[in-house]
């Protein structure tokens, strides 16, 4: 299957299990890699055919801006629901990083596989 994908979306939300962390909005970064069959936007040359990495952004978007999530786990598993249901994605690939959260780390999170190739 061919793959649409999205790379480093930094979006910001509420995350984390510290009380401090429940009063401010922290950045996200989004890495997400979406199976699809690209042969008929390819072939048509249209956009109605293919997954639109735009829309697919917004939507992301606005999913962090309305949630609070303790855990990057949980952020992961519910906007991988959300996206496959709106999007109709067959399988999907989403990383979740938490920039800076652990000292000396560039970045620390999770990346979960859902679906059928
Ligand atoms: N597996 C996880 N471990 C930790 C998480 C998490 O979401 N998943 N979160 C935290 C804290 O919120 C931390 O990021 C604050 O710096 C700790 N461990």
């Amino acid at each position: 299957m061919d793959t649409v994908f999205i790379e480093s979306l930094e979006v910001d939300t509420v995350i984390g299990a510290y009380d401090w962390e429940r009063t401010i909005r922290q950045n996200l970064l989004v890495d997400l890699q979406m199976g699809w069959d690209n042969r008929p936007s390819a072939a048509d040359d249209a956009l109605h055919l293919a997954l639109d990495y735009a829309a697919v952004s917004e939507s992301i978007n606005a999913f962090a801006q309305a949630s609070h999530f303790e855990l990057v786990e949980t952020f992961a598993e519910r906007l991988a629901a959300l996206l496959m249901t709106e999007f109709n994605i067959p399988w999907l690939r989403l990383k979740i990083t938490k920039p800076g959260a652990v000292a000396n780390a560039r970045g620390v999170g999770v990346e979960i596989e859902r679906g059928c190739r």
